[in-house]
């Protein structure tokens, strides 16, 4: 067996599972959607499949932490939010049952599903096994119809080793070249849905993220970019998340007269890695905000498992070993090896402007 296969094979029927789960609370009308803190949004589509990724790996793995987006004590006192949960979490299984024991089967009770959502509670750091989940990553995006993901990824000593995207929304077919409405509008009907993976120094994949089963595995690379002024370049839908405004500046320094393409979530680094896009731009607007693990750690792999590069504003690589948050890096900027110093060098011109 290659390194990290039963590792990669867990993650990837974990987030499959979660991903039916998310199917159904994305073609219901009420979410159940609740403002954390910090004024997010969360909806019962995180908790869940929160508990049922969580409840793979600590079957799996059980000496394993988890550094997960959520938490549950706001489910703890309410009782209709945790049952609502509860009756999906019960209801997702996968077609396959073999699969389905791999990943653990059903969680047991309502209570072991809170712990199994609490366990993602590690603070993350530079020693040992850490997982981090995010359970739907651009949860704006899910709630306006547009793209979503469901992240995890496993990091050893601070380093990814593997890392898989969910994304229900994509179009299957890795040659489909990026639609503007791609952001906007989405289903997951037919020819929508992939799985994208990556194990580190074996290559990235995508396949299709289908509800009987996974499809099969083919390796994705990233798209060369000859002429750098026809490069499509992808940022968040939101202004709050990025800075539109720099990055449009960046864009037309580099001769880029496309308009970008906008979407939710880490399927921007799953379409940059297969081609579909080219540049994936993350310009912090906050000065003291910091990314956080889990919305960067599989993509970040899979874009350099297909050819990419990955580094913040400075050029630093992403470095996941500083807890939950990156908190030694400011801002992303993702292309293809070759023509990521360009637009590294281009960043920071403009950056230094301000
Ligand atoms: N001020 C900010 N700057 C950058 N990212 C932010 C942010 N506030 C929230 N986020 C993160 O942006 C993520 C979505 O990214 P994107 O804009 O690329 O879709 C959110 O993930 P969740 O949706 O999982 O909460 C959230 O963690
Ligand atoms: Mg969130
Ligand atoms: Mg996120
Ligand atoms: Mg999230």
């Amino acid at each position: 067996m290659s390194t990290y296969s039963k590792e990669l094979e867990v993650a990837e029927l974990a987030v499959q599972r979660a991903t039916l789960l998310t199917k159904k609370v994305f073609h219901e009308k009420a979410k159940g959607t609740l403002s954390k803190d910090d004024k997010s949004p969360v909806t019962i589509g995180d908790f869940g499949a929160q508990a049922l990724i969580i409840h793979a790996i600590k079957q799996n793995f059980p000496d394993d932490e988890v550094v997960g987006e959520e938490e549950a004590s706001s489910l703890r006192d309410d009782h209709k939010l945790r049952d609502q949960i509860w009756a999906l979490v019960e209801s997702t299984r996968l077609a396959d049952p073999s699969a389905e024991k791999i990943i653990g089967g059903p969680i047991p009770t309502v209570d072991a599903m809170l712990d199994a959502i609490d366990a993602g509670n590690s603070a993350g750091g530079s020693k040992g096994r850490i997982w981090a989940l995010d359970p739907i990553d651009g949860t704006k995006g899910f709630l306006r119809g547009g793209q979503y993901a469901v992240c995890l990824a496993l990091m050893v000593d601070g380093d990814v080793k593997v890392g898989v995207l969910g994304c229900p929304n994509l179009p299957v077919d890795d040659s489909a070249p990026l639609s503007a409405d791609v952001g906007v509008d989405q289903t997951d009907s037919d020819g929508k849905g992939v799985l994208f993976s990556a194990v580190a120094g074996q290559g990235a994949t995508s396949r299709p993220l289908g509800t009987a089963g996974l499809g099969q595995s083919q390796p994705i690379h990233m798209k060369p970019v000859k002429d750098i002024s026809q490069a499509t370049f992808c940022e968040s839908v939101e202004a709050g998340h990025s800075s539109h405004g720099d990055q449009s500046a960046i864009a037309s320094k580099l001769g880029i007269t496309k308009q970008s393409v906008r979407m939710d979530s880490q399927a921007k680094y799953g379409s940059i890695a297969r081609g579909a896009g080219d540049i994936y731009l993350r310009l912090p607007v906050s000065a003291t905000y910091q990314e956080k693990i889990w919305d960067h750690a599989a993509g970040d792999l899979i874009v350099r498992e297909a050819g990419g590069q990955v580094t913040d504003s400075l050029g630093r690589r992403l470095d996941f070993s500083k807890g939950r948050t990156l908190a030694e890096n400011r801002g992303v900027v993702a292309a293809p090896a070759a023509v990521h110093g360009h637009v590294l060098e281009v960043v920071k011109e403009v950056l230094a402007k301000k």
